[in-house]
């Protein structure tokens, strides 16, 4: 008995209700941080220690595969067993094991493969190919996501209603075809999982209602980002009657993009017979002036359920903005702060960097590198470890050492050109026998004829490509080469054509490395800057990105900053919070700003991760920042302004010399700050601070033109930023 009530110690009123109430449908509806997924886990406890129910009886499904291994881990902890086999997991995972139980039922070969949307875009593109398909009217990827999309409506070929609409007809037969390929293959993709799974069940009665009477209880997290597949799904397998409980957030839905639906909440409520609401209220994880800035965000959203959120917890620190006057500055302000506070005997792990866009990652990753700080991505690869960055990275060895062999296998049929691996096969054979490089042996396969018809063709028009980009990008700068390269081997155009975030994200990858060739050759990126011209600053830049690509892999154990997009940081908590690019364009993302119902999905995606924060929060975001190549002035997001400026502390900057404008031009500004005529200017710097015999003192936050018309911009205490012309303004360095 002790046991039991121990389950419901360090709980409030709210919680202790929802974790002990009697087993019937309950929808835990709670803001960030109230206890949620702790309330789930201690049901669990509390089912199967006061009810009796058995571990096996229990179906719990999670977000992640992590947040399904942390749930168990702490469930064994609290109940003191060991509880290897039971059913938690991700929606992907249960319908993986259901699959692979019932195998015979669900009418697919024992020892089924799943295939990832890679495989699964090569398989269309073959289609598109076998069929005689014009892949310019019928883009694979769009193909691709058409039959994920028809999946995660729960749709068959045969259901999809072409409206007599001949497009449409195409589209459908071959979703068609790839289906038939895949019961051929015995291939399960993942929206097949759990379409498949669902049909399972619905066709077979008798197993059906064995789960129905085996599942006493079917508990769900992060509810407010389940799908309608997902919904059905559950609604099939419970028939409303085994009990569930859910609990979700409405504030924290941010999967709308990935057909998310949050109105299941609302469903949730009316569908199943008698639900139980619980709302919990009180908010266990961050300090008042955090919570009460996040729940000041949120209520800009119209779209709301309504929840209030208090904390008896202390204000705590107000939280700190930092306008760095671009990305970089941004960045060293980040890791500067991370090192005083791992002096101040702060677990590194203890504190996490989030972003909106992965490309964001490579100036902090680089920062941190170059300041010795180890950290881990999480949910994610390094910046130099990414797909589309290697392959960027190959091309560009390639124009440097024709003979890098594992670049060109690497690259030589992507994006597709009709290289099958036969062909490579065969260039492999050939340059091994003879002793050259594949370089060389496709230049003798294409002499001597042993590589004939479309793929001779296709290796010719490879070599050739090489070829032509090694001629048009000499004489160009580092990042001209480098964009070049990324358009004309139709790389970005590969990923551009790739439709939802996935795509986007690894196009705005490919711009951050243009974005990176430029800082390099300015010196503000890696160090030392001995970049050189061309071929000369590209091997520069391709050492430098191998080095950072390599050897920092920090071990499992190591204490590491954790780095992850804002999505990633969903569920998660941690003592110290930055969030970096907290401007317009960015976050908001640009995609997301025109349509209203877009805009309030990235609010509560800044609602969750504010939340993430425990003790202390930085926002951070930078005046002028590299993006996709190009320098912008950006303005801080809306939801910066949309904080009450009570919880907000201005970041003063350091007033230490940073850049010295000088010997770092940044095209479109100046060169130099020095001015002719008026006699010698002070050499001044970027951040440094100046006093002006009218305004006082302000530091430099940027610099343009040149000779009479150079001019700073001076961010004055008490007035201001100001524009002033050098040759006039008399500046003091302090
Ligand atoms: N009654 C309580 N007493 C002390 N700590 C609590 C209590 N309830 C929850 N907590 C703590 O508060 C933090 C947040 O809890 P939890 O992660 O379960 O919240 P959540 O509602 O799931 O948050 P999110 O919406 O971000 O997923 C955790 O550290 C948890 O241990
Ligand atoms: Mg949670």
């Amino acid at each position: 008995m002790d046991d039991v009530t121990a389950i419901l110690d360090h709980m409030n009123p709210a919680q202790r209700e929802a974790v002990s109430a009697p087993q019937g449908n309950m929808l835990v509806l709670a803001g960030a941080g109230s206890g949620k997924t702790r309330v789930l886990v201690h049901r669990i406890a509390w089912m199967m220690q006061a009810e009796g129910l058995s571990p096996y009886a229990l179906l719990a499904v999670t977000f992640t595969n992590k947040a399904a291994r942390e749930m168990r881990t702490r469930l064994e902890a609290l109940l003191g067993i060991s509880l290897r086999n039971v059913w938690v997991g991700t929606f992907h995972s249960i319908a993986h094991r259901l699959l692979r139980t019932h195998w015979q039922d669900a009418r697919l070969p024992q020892h089924f493969q799943i295939i990832d949307s890679d495989d699964q875009l090569r398989l269309v593109k073959r289609l598109l190919k076998d069929y005689r398909v014009d892949d310019e009217r019928f883009p694979p990827r769009q193909v691709q996501s058409f039959i994920s999309g028809c999946k995660e409506e729960g749709l068959r070929p045969h259901q999809v209603d072409a409206h007599g609409d001949a497009y449409m007809a195409q589209m459908v037969e071959l979703y068609e075809r790839y289906q038939l390929t895949c019961e051929r293959g015995g291939l399960v993709d993942f929206g097949e999982l759990l379409l498949r799974s669902l049909e399972l069940l619905r066709d077979n009665p008798a197993l059906l209602a064995h789960y129905r009477e085996r599942f006493g209880h079917v508990l769900v997290d992060e509810f407010q980002d389940t799908n309608t597949l997902q919904y059905a799904w559950l609604k099939l397998l419970t028939g409303m009657s085994t009990p569930m409980t859910v609990v979700g957030d409405d504030d924290q839905s941010i999967y709308g993009w990935r057909g998310a639906r949050i109105e299941n909440i609302r469903r949730f409520e009316q569908e199943f017979p008698g639900t139980k609401t619980v709302r919990l209220e009180q908010n266990y994880r961050s300090t008042s002036a955090i919570l009460d800035a996040a729940n000041a965000l949120i209520r800009h959203n119209t779209e709301r359920m309504g929840k209030e959120l208090w904390t008896a917890g202390n204000r705590g620190e107000p939280i700190s903005v930092y306008a760095g006057f671009n990305d970089l500055d941004e960045a060293r302000f980040i890791v500067d702060t991370i090192r005083e506070k791992v002096d101040e005997g702060i677990n590194r792990r203890e504190m996490a960097i989030l972003y909106r866009s992965n490309a964001q990652s490579r100036v902090l990753e680089e920062t941190l590198i170059r300041q010795g700080v180890p950290y881990r991505i999480y949910g994610g690869q390094r910046f130099y470890e990414r797909l589309e960055i290697k392959n960027a990275l190959a091309y560009l060895r390639l124009l440097l050492n024709r003979d890098d062999d594992a670049s060109l296998e690497r690259v030589i049929n992507v994006p597709a050109r009709g290289i099958g691996t036969r062909t490579v096969e065969i260039l492999r054979t050939r340059a091994r026998e003879t002793g050259v490089s594949l370089w060389q042996s496709l230049h003798d396969a294409l002499l001597d004829a042993s590589l004939k018809g479309r793929a001779a063709t296709a290796v010719r028009a490879f070599a050739d490509l090489i070829e032509r980009l090694d001629n048009d990008t000499a004489g160009l700068a580092l990042h001209e080469i480098i964009d070049h390269v990324i358009e004309t081997s139709g790389l970005i155009e590969h990923h551009r054509s790739e439709r939802g975030e996935k795509g986007q994200a690894r196009v705005e990858n490919l711009e951050e490395l243009v974005t990176a060739a430029r800082a390099f050759t300015q010196g503000e990126s890696f160090e030392p800057p001995e970049a050189g011209e061309g071929a000369l600053a590209l091997e520069a830049f391709l050492s430098e990105a191998a080095l950072n690509a390599g050897d920092h892999e920090a071990d499992e154990f190591e204490d590491c900053v954790q780095l992850m997009t804002l999505h990633s940081a969903k569920g998660l908590e941690f003592p110290v919070v930055f969030i970096a690019g907290v401007e317009e364009g960015l976050f908001p993302h640009k995609m997301s700003m025109e349509e209203p119902g877009r805009l309030e999905e990235e609010r509560r995606l800044c609602y969750v991760g504010l939340t993430r924060a425990m003790r202390k929060l930085y926002l951070t975001h930078a005046e002028l920042r590299r993006l996709h190549g190009k320098e912008t002035f950006q303005r801080p997001s809306r939801f910066l302004r949309e904080l009450p400026e009570e919880y907000l502390e201005e970041v003063r900057l350091r007033g230490q010399i940073s850049r010295p404008v000088t010997t770092r031009p940044t095209p479109g500004l100046s060169r130099q700050t020095s001015v002719d005529g008026g006699g010698e200017l002070p050499s001044l710097s970027l951040g440094q601070r100046v006093r002006h015999p009218v305004f006082g003192e302000g530091v430099i936050l940027n610099a343009e033109g040149e000779g009479e018309r150079a001019r700073v911009q001076v961010s004055f205490e008490g007035e201001g930023d100001k524009w002033l012309v050098l040759g006039f303004a008399k500046l003091t360095p302090l």
